[in-house]
């Protein structure tokens, strides 16, 4: 819809007949965000080959864990040059793949890819409420390109080439966003939420230098700026889902109640990895990952983080 906003023509694939009908017929999506009206210039297909038939520019926005089926799907229907922008927000788990890389490996070109990210809730971003994005890309002509493309007069774009650090980031402040919203469900207070955002941005640019970005790019829109509004809104699936989980409900029953995605449940084990492979130190991220996949007590698992040696804020 941002981008019919800019005066495009957007062909979304969807996979339900019953998603495209509502959109195509009555400008909306029966099963998300069911009250915002879409723009006229937005249609739907069940085709990949429909979609992208006179495809200019594709943007995935599926869940992390199919990307690789996502870029295996476009695949027949795009050009070698054609530009991708990738909003998805997480680590493939077998892999350990960024979005980026797994879309190099199945289509080529990584110069033509780009990441969309930044503190980017959609149901604030439909209503046209003011946002601002960064789209990072090795190929600056890319990064120019989708950042014409998006811009409205309310979601302004930024350019970078860090697309490594800006994937990072957006997978990273899921993780944090899960452990604030747990800490609030425990009762504790806006002090604690700031230690553990605020440590979090260190672990996030640990990992991040690590991986070959730049620790700027945390104390920018996919990183800082994401965390606050992750970490902060009610809109946050991730920090709904920390918080219910310290009130007894599980990773399961949320996702059955919702159909949402929570994808820090998934990062907190494919950012460890990473960082386990590059001997970077993530608590938090760590304390989180115990806690939903290794059946640690929330309350145990947060009295480690304080018993912690004592150290220098910046080490
Ligand atoms: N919702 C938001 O405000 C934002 C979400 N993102 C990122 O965008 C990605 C998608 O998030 P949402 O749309 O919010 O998730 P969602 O959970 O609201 O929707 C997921 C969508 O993916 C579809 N889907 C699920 N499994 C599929 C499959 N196997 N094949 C094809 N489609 C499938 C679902 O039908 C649904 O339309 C995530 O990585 C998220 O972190 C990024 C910025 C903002
Ligand atoms: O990435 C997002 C906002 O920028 C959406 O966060 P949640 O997936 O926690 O809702």
């Amino acid at each position: 819809n941002v981008l019919a906003t800019a005066g495009h023509d957007a062909v979304l694939w969807a996979r339900k007949e019953e998603v495209c009908a509502g959109i195509n017929d009555n400008h909306r999506n029966p099963r998300y965000l069911t009250d915002a009206v879409l723009g006229g210039n937005v249609s739907a297909t069940s085709s990949h080959e429909r979609a992208l038939a006179e495809a200019q520019a594709v943007v995935v926005v599926t869940p992390s864990s199919i990307l690789r089926q996502a870029a295996r799907d476009i695949a027949p229907f795009i050009g070698p040059d054609t530009p991708i922008a990738i909003c998805s927000k997480g680590v493939e788990a077998e892999t350990g793949f960024l979005p980026v890389e797994i879309f190099e490996e199945e289509l080529g070109g990584r110069d033509r890819i780009a990441a969309l990210t930044g503190p980017n809730h959609a149901e604030e971003v439909v209503k046209g409420i003011a946002s601002g994005t960064v789209i990072a890309s090795s190929g600056a002509d890319t990064a120019l390109f989708f950042q014409d493309l998006f811009a409205t007069e309310t979601f302004r774009t930024y350019v970078s080439d860090d697309i490594v650090g800006a994937e990072v980031c957006a997978a990273f402040k899921n993780v944090i966003a899960i452990a604030v919203g747990a800490a609030y469900g425990f009762g504790m207070g806006d002090n604690t939420a700031a230690l553990i955002m605020t440590r979090g941005l260190a672990e996030m640019s640990r990992l991040v230098e690590a991986c070959g970005g730049s620790a700027m790019t945390c104390l920018g829109l996919a990183g800082v700026g994401d965390l606050i509004a992750t970490c902060t809104s009610e809109h946050s699936r991730n920090r709904t889902f920390g918080y219910r989980m310290a009130q007894g409900t599980t990773l399961e029953q949320y996702k059955a109640e919702t159909h949402m995605v929570v994808e820090g449940a998934l990062a907190c084990k494919t950012l460890g990895a990473l960082a386990d492979a590059r001997e970077v130190e993530l608590p938090i991220t760590s304390m989180v990952r115990s806690v939903l996949w290794e059946g640690v007590d929330p309350k145990v698992a947060a009295a480690a983080l304080f018993d912690r040696s004592l150290k220098p804020e910046f080490y």
